[in-house]
């Protein structure tokens, strides 16, 4: 049976971590892995960073640069490099590849998110592997997904994903940081999101020098992409090879067991391709509605409303601590919810001089992250 799948590899896998150089015969066998995988019929995209990485090598920086001009100006330098490698080698193997460089807005709005859906469909009934990167020299602070692990998983669920690969420079999950915990578990199988929460794994602070996110986005990857039915695996980059063989059965890395009833694509959208614009902090009572009992929010619930935005908009629900529970679009701007926040119902329109919906998010537009 034909899959999709979409690989993710990381800087730290890309490059020599003494020079900063390619990794080049990882990169090669990365190629023939996947040329492989299409030769069997299989759909793959791969999600590659190495943009900023390749950039300083090539510039002969030594450090990851902070500032953010020198960073999209350096990625600039170093994406045009990384693609005419990849094109080079999928080239000599009859494979042809696509540059996709993508930015968190190209998904907020649901026509272009809806436009990338088919855009990838289309590649991917070309035979085409796409390479898809964020558009680094030109995403901003606000509209950014930051690191590579959640856009593959992203882009896992936008194309409805069977696999995907988080490629790294370790060779799984552990409890904590294996490089400062050298006797931290290792961990073969999550086997749900609850399971996933029960280990709390410790990730320590941050990724290896040229990596942007470290093991915790990796984590809030696996959760995003397993919500959508996606099998996810965190896997040594070195040895693509693997990839075959962990489709073939091998418990190679750590494998996350997809969610048996995915969230709905456009549940999934208000999750996780929105930019929320507020929170909301629920009480008990609401937390339970909404978590437990598969409710619609009520203004009654509703403790403290923070941020400024539109009706429509994505906001957070969380508990008193913060705590994200849920997402959803609010019937209710800010000003109208900061004043009918804790009222009843029926007292909404005599509130605001209006009557509105009688639920602040519905429960149609509302989903439990
Ligand atoms: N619980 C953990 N299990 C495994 N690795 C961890 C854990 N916590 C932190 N790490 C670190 O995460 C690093 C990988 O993240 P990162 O450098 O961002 O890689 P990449 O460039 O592949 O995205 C590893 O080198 C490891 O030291
Ligand atoms: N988009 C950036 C990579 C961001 C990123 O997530 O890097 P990494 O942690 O190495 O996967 C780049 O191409 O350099």
């Amino acid at each position: 049976m034909p899959k999709t799948i979409v690989v993710k590899i990381g800087t730290s896998s890309l490059t020599q971590p003494e020079t900063g150089q390619l990794a080049l015969s990882t990169i090669a066998t990365l190629a023939e892995t996947l040329c492989n995988l299409r030769r069997q019929g299989h759909r793959v995209i791969l999600v590659s960073s190495g943009a900023v990485g390749v950039g300083c090598a090539r510039l002969g920086l030594t450090e990851r640069p902070k500032a953010i001009a020198l960073k999209q100006a350096v990625a600039a330098v170093g994406q045009g490099r990384l693609i005419r490698i990849y094109d080079d080698l999928f080239t000599t193997l009859q494979q042809a590849i696509a540059q996709v460089l993508l930015t968190r807005s190209d998904l907020v709005q649901r026509s272009r998110y809806l436009n990338a859906y088919n855009t990838f469909q289309e590649l991917l009934g070309l035979g085409v592997i796409p390479i898809v990167n964020e558009n680094d020299t030109v995403a901003i602070d606000e509209l950014k997904f930051g690191d590579n692990d959640t856009l593959s998983a992203l882009v896992a669920s936008l194309v409805e994903a069977d696999w995907l690969f988080l490629l790294t420079d370790v060779d799984r999950l552990y409890s904590a940081d294996p490089r400062s915990v050298p006797d931290a578990r290792p961990i073969s199988l999550v086997s749900s999101i609850k399971e996933l929460t029960e280990l709390q794994i410790q990730t320590g602070s941050q990724g290896s020098q040229w990596g942007t996110g470290g093991m915790v986005t990796k984590i809030s990857a696996a959760r995003i992409a397993i919500a959508a039915g996606v099998r996810t695996v965190i896997t040594q980059g070195r040895f693509p090879r693997n990839i075959e063989k962990i489709i073939q059965g091998e418990l190679i890395g750590t494998h996350f067991e997809p969610q048996p009833e995915p969230t709905s694509a456009r549940k999934r959208w208000i999750a996780y391709g929105l930019v929320p614009a507020g929170k909301l902090y629920l009480d008990e009572g609401a937390i339970a509605a909404v978590s437990l009992a598969g409710k619609s929010l009520l203004a009654a619930g509703i403790k403290l409303v923070e941020g400024e935005f539109d009706t429509q908009d994505a906001v957070q629900l969380c508990d008193t601590n913060g705590n994200e529970i849920a997402r959803g679009l609010v019937n209710y701007n800010s000003n109208e919810l900061q004043k009918i926040r804790g009222c009843h119902s029926r007292e909404i329109s005599t509130i605001l001089g209006y009557a509105g919906a009688e639920t602040v998010i519905h429960r149609d537009n509302l989903v439990l992250t």
